[in-house]
């Protein structure tokens, strides 16, 4: 180990048993790190871990739908004004529309949050496969405390400066992975799946640059990297949901049997308020969100996007590079 890990070793809480919670608490510990994962059927309360480890880094794996009341939970518990939270769910809150890191950052005012986020299958990483991710917060010294504990030779982790963009590249991604597995549920072939995945990327950069991301951030691992393999995988469960419904199930047969949470889903609606209210146009998503509502078949849905009005590739294209 060199010598900058070994100062930086940090009692770390990881919050959250699930499948990414349990996957990160194991990365965390290759370094020497002192981990506890809490989960809520842990034998002890959450403020007696906080306070017994002195945890100098809580990261957040609980689902978008438990974020707001853990973060509670967590406001709480006597805490360094050090501490730094670390977010890895990638959701959005209904009505509120809120990030987590949103939520934690309004609960902590004056505590240091990173975004931890990029193309990471949880069974892949408990496999030891390796993998690489992005800390991203605007607290450099935070971003970088969380990269130490997290790094080592199967898991490579970079900063990012652009914590808005990396939440919502491995947030929106989810919805665009949904399509994907009704795409190739629907067997409609490599040039389909090629042209989905772009356009979701296009639809994925215009909520960025409405919500304050940097376009930039959507090229990189947490952006294209985690679409890609969420897209591309049987693993994801958001892929699952698309390839399900696209076979035939009902969206609460699918839930019923899929191990672990698709966010996807939930994203969807949320997304459908946002686009509603900022006028942008996001037709991926809109058949998404209607095939999930029962409102269209898949083969539907196809129909609709193929037959939107023609027009140019690009929004806001530099006229003067046309030929
Ligand atoms: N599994 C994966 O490959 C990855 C998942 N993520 C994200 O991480 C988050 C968690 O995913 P998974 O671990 O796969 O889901 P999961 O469904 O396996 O686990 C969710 C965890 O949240 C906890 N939780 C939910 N509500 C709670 C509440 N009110 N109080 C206390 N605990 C509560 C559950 O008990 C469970 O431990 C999701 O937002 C997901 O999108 C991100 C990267 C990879
Ligand atoms: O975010 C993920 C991979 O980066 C996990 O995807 P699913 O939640 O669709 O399984």
């Amino acid at each position: 180990m060199t010598n900058s890990k070994i100062q930086n070793l940090k009692s770390v809480v990881i919050l959250g048993g699930g499948a990414w919670g349990t996957a990160l608490a194991k990365l965390a510990a290759i370094n020497g790190n002192q981990v506890h994962l809490w989960s809520r059927s842990d034998s002890q309360p959450l403020e007696k871990v906080l306070e017994d480890k002195n945890a100098q880094v809580i990261l957040s794996a609980i689902s978008m739908k438990g974020v707001r009341d853990v973060a509670s939970m967590v406001q709480s518990c006597p805490l360094s004004s050090q501490t730094i939270f670390v977010t890895a769910t990638k959701g959005l809150e209904p009505h509120t529309t809120s990030t987590p890191s949103q939520i934690w950052q309004a609960a902590f005012p004056n505590s240091p949050v990173v975004v931890l986020s990029g193309p990471n299958l949880s069974q892949e990483i408990a496999q030891e496969l390796p993998a690489a991710t992005v800390v991203a917060s605007k607290n450099t010294n935070a971003a970088q405390t969380v990269q130490l504990v997290f790094s080592s030779s199967r898991f490579r982790v970079y900063t990012n400066p652009d914590p808005v963009g990396v939440e919502l590249g491995g947030t929106l991604k989810n919805v665009i992975a949904i399509a994907a597995g009704v795409c190739d549920g629907l067997h409609l072939g490599t040039n389909a799946k090629a042209a989905l995945v772009t356009r979701g990327l296009t639809e994925m950069v215009r909520i960025g640059q409405t919500l304050g991301a940097k376009t930039e951030t959507f090229y990189g691992l947490s952006g294209l990297g985690d679409l890609l393999a969420t897209c591309n995988s049987p693993l994801s469960r958001n892929y699952q949901v698309g390839y399900q419904l696209a076979n035939g199930k009902t969206l609460p047969g699918v839930m019923a049997n899929l191990p672990g949470t698709a966010e996807g889903v939930n994203t969807c609606r949320v997304l459908m308020e946002i686009a509603q209210q900022q006028g942008i146009a996001i037709p991926i998503t809109e058949q998404v969100y209607q095939l999930l509502e029962g409102e269209v078949t898949p083969r539907l849905a196809l129909d609709k996007l193929m037959l939107r009005d023609i027009k140019p590739e690009f929004d806001n294209f530099p006229t003067e590079q046309i030929w």
